[in-house]
């Protein structure tokens, strides 16, 4: 469904340059559902507006369906959805009339602009709220709103630039079911750029992006596993965090570990080493507290990139043990 190959975008302004985007080749499938992952100024937004014909690229070559598209744009529009990071509802409309004009725009005939528009207010609840204005929605309600919009024209590929961010839980959770429904009913692909690492989570592959670069593609799983089995998570006093950084370093050969501020440190566990216990029994100064858990999508990106990825993140990963008190 996308095809991208050696694609960079370079702005100028002012007389220097900003590589936004640098050589990335990236293939996705019909029907898959995949996830690009990365910091803020990644070039993430980047790569989707020249995948939806916002942007043109400065080198390299992007299909959509087999189009190329620079040189078919409008057909390329015809093909995709887009639900962008800032919101584009006309407010001084409708639920209805939003949904209304979105399909004039892409050409729907009076019945299948009923038809669509009813089913899909419905699935996303907002059918009994189709009369009044969107400037009365929740930012909750326009969010669903922008996911019905978007799918009115049957879209073959949904591009969504981190489409539930500041959504509480709930809302998220509800707008994912309304994307997988659609993908099942008409094998949608979807591209997603996100923070939200359990949303990457659930993609079929996740791409991670730092600074231009495609730094890694794979399945969740297979990233994960490139960590190693398991992570260990230190509590100790923020002056200690050099100190045991550089021991790990010298006698485990560890160099991608992440700290805070707050004093936490962690890093994989070495495999076939002398167990968690051995390792943080050898460490300087005091730890006050040990969590070994599976490796996420974060310890995945700090490994990539040696940054950390965990922004708003609700829950600590699922699979932990936590040790507390003397070790
Ligand atoms: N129109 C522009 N002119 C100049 N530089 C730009 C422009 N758009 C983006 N950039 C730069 O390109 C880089 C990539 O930006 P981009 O918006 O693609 O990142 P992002 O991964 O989407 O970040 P975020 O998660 O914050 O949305 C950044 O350094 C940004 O400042």
């Amino acid at each position: 469904m996308i095809e991208i190959r050696q694609l960079s975008k370079i702005f100028s302004s002012s007389g220097s340059q900003r590589v936004a985007v640098n050589k990335i080749d990236l293939s996705i499938g019909k029907g898959e559902f995949f996830a690009l992952l990365g910091p803020n100024g990644a070039g993430k937004t980047t790569t989707i507006s020249i995948l939806s014909t916002i942007l043109k690229p400065t080198s390299g070559e992007v299909k959509v369906d087999g189009l190329n598209v620079v040189d078919s744009p409008h057909l390329v529009r015809q093909k995709i959805g887009i639900i962008f990071q800032d919101p584009s509802l006309d407010d001084r409309l409708s639920a209805l009339e939003n949904m209304e004009f979105h399909g004039r725009l892409y050409g729907l005939s009076r019945p299948q602009r009923m038809v669509q528009s009813e089913a899909l207010l419905k699935m996303v609840d907002l059918w009994e709220r189709r009369q009044d204005l969107v400037r009365t929605f929740s930012g909750g309600m326009r969010r669903r709103l922008e996911i019905a919009r978007g799918l009115m024209h049957h879209p073959k590929l949904l591009i969504l630039d981190e489409p539930t961010i500041g959504l509480d839980p709930k809302t998220r959770r509800t707008i994912w079911e309304y994307i997988h429904l659609s993908r099942k009913q008409w094998g949608m692909t979807v591209f997603l750029t996100t923070h939200y690492l359990e949303e990457a989570d659930s993609a079929d592959r996740v791409g991670v992006m730092d600074e231009g670069r495609l730094v890694a593609v794979d399945t969740p799983e297979k990233l994960k596993k490139m960590v190693g089995p398991e992570v260990i998570v230190l509590q100790t006093d923020p002056d200690n965090l050099e100190p045991i950084q550089n021991y790990l370093e010298k006698f485990f050969g560890i160099v991608d570990c992440h700290v805070d501020s707050e004093g936490e440190i962690s890093f994989p566990l070495p495999i076939g080493e002398e167990g968690a216990i051995g390792i943080i029994r050898k460490l300087p100064g005091t730890i006050r507290a040990m969590t070994i858990r599976k490796p996420d999508l974060d310890d995945v990106f700090i490994q990539m990139t040696g940054k950390n990825m965990a922004l708003n993140q609700e829950t600590a990963s699922p699979f932990h043990r936590v040790y507390r008190g003397k070790l």
